[in-house]
């Protein structure tokens, strides 16, 4: 059983809110919550109880929908009702700026929305959210495949902040190919960096992994270096938030500094994520938005007492970009993507004029 939690975002009854295991509960507490308006959404996305990229897009998807079900039962249609999930929609992609895929699932289901002549609004909403879900599953599915063709059985993995189902769908991204290889009987070890500031690493891949029955070892961000000098780490895997023109990616604060320490052992480090996440409007990682958070977060969130003096100055990026130049290979549902990644990731969305370059 390598999926510990697979309905971690799914539909209240009566299809009007929106219910979600509270990531910031775990490893601890199995606790779910409701959330019915637009405040509380938001304030679910903000505060990571969902979290990850491709699941705070389905969260939103499945949000608009239940949002246009109780405007619906008030009375709401047509043009009215349309430019009123447009201003919801708004509101739900502003609430974190750096994944891509929050503003992509928001922007499919208005297309959905505009597209729904003769049917309530709902109904092509309900279709569109349904479908981002079965999607992401796919997709990480094939992901899983694509990055388990690139290990071997005893290898060591090191991953960094949590992209597993708890912020995808199921199997995840970066961890599929370790469930996946669990799965199979094929056995890995895996390094999993506890991800300061707010320890998705120690909380929350762990706890997946230790689920899985994998084989993990949870350590402090600062010792990855000593972990890829003993040679005990084959290859990096880790997840994205947005992944530029140019291959640059933005992932959890911390990835570039994996990314350069791979590349002096000399280990390939490698991106998982689904097109999704592969925004080819944003030229190069200079042009995608960081999210910078509360300070509180690093002086005192997760422990009983403060770890910092009071009000000590503290800068709290959300993310980083990690270079194209050090990234081994991009690895999504079509394929895996090696650089030049300038020709390579356009390929991806243009299968006629050229395949990404496989590597089965
Ligand atoms: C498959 S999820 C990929 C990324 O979203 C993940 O690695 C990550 O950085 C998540 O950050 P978080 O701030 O916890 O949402």
């Amino acid at each position: 059983m390598t999926q510990p939690y697979p309905d971690h975002i799914r539909l209240g009854p009566g299809e009007d809110s929106v219910i979600l295991l509270d990531q910031t509960q775990l490893p601890n507490r199995l606790e779910e919550r409701q959330v019915r308006s637009l405040a509380e959404m938001i304030e679910a996305i903000r505060s990571l109880r969902v979290r990850g990229a491709p699941a705070i897009g389905i969260f939103a998807g499945y949000c608009l929908y239940a949002l246009s079900r109780q405007l619906e039962a008030r009375g709401w249609k047509g043009p009215a009702l349309l430019a009123e999930l447009e201003g919801l929609g708004a509101a739900l992609a502003g609430a974190r700026p750096t994944a891509v895929n929050l503003s992509w699932a928001v922007d499919r289901m208005l297309r959905a929305a505009r597209g729904s002549a003769g049917e309530h609004m709902s109904e092509a909403l309900g279709r569109e959210c349904r479908a981002i879900h079965q999607e992401d599953q796919d997709m990480c599915h094939k992901i899983s495949e694509y990055g388990l063709s690139l290990l071997q059985s005893g290898d060591g993995v090191l991953t960094h902040c949590n992209a597993g189902p708890l912020a995808t769908s199921r199997y995840g991204t970066a961890l599929g190919p370790i469930l996946l290889a669990q799965e199979r009987g094929i056995s890995l070890r895996v390094f999993a960096d506890e991800t300061r500031p707010l320890l998705q690493g120690a909380r929350l891949t762990a706890w997946e992994l230790q689920q899985a029955g994998v084989d993990v070892t949870l350590i402090c961000d600062n010792m990855a270096s000593i972990v890829m000098k003993n040679g005990w780490v084959q290859a990096c895997f880790v997840g994205c938030d947005r992944v530029a023109a140019n291959g640059d990616t933005a992932n959890k604060i911390g990835t570039s500094g994996v990314a350069i320490l791979a590349r002096h052992y000399g280990v390939p480090f490698y991106v998982l994520g689904p097109t999704s996440t592969i925004d080819l409007s944003c030229p190069d990682g200079d042009h995608i938005p960081i999210e910078e958070r509360d300070g509180e977060e690093i002086r005192s969130l997760w422990y009983r007492e403060p770890m910092a003096p009071s009000g000590v100055k503290c800068y709290n990026p959300a993310f980083d970009i990690t270079p194209h130049t050090l990234i081994s290979a991009i690895i999504t549902e079509r394929g895996i993507c090696r650089p030049p990644y300038s020709l390579s990731l356009p390929a991806l969305f243009s299968p006629p004029q050229g395949e990404p370059s496989y590597s089965p």
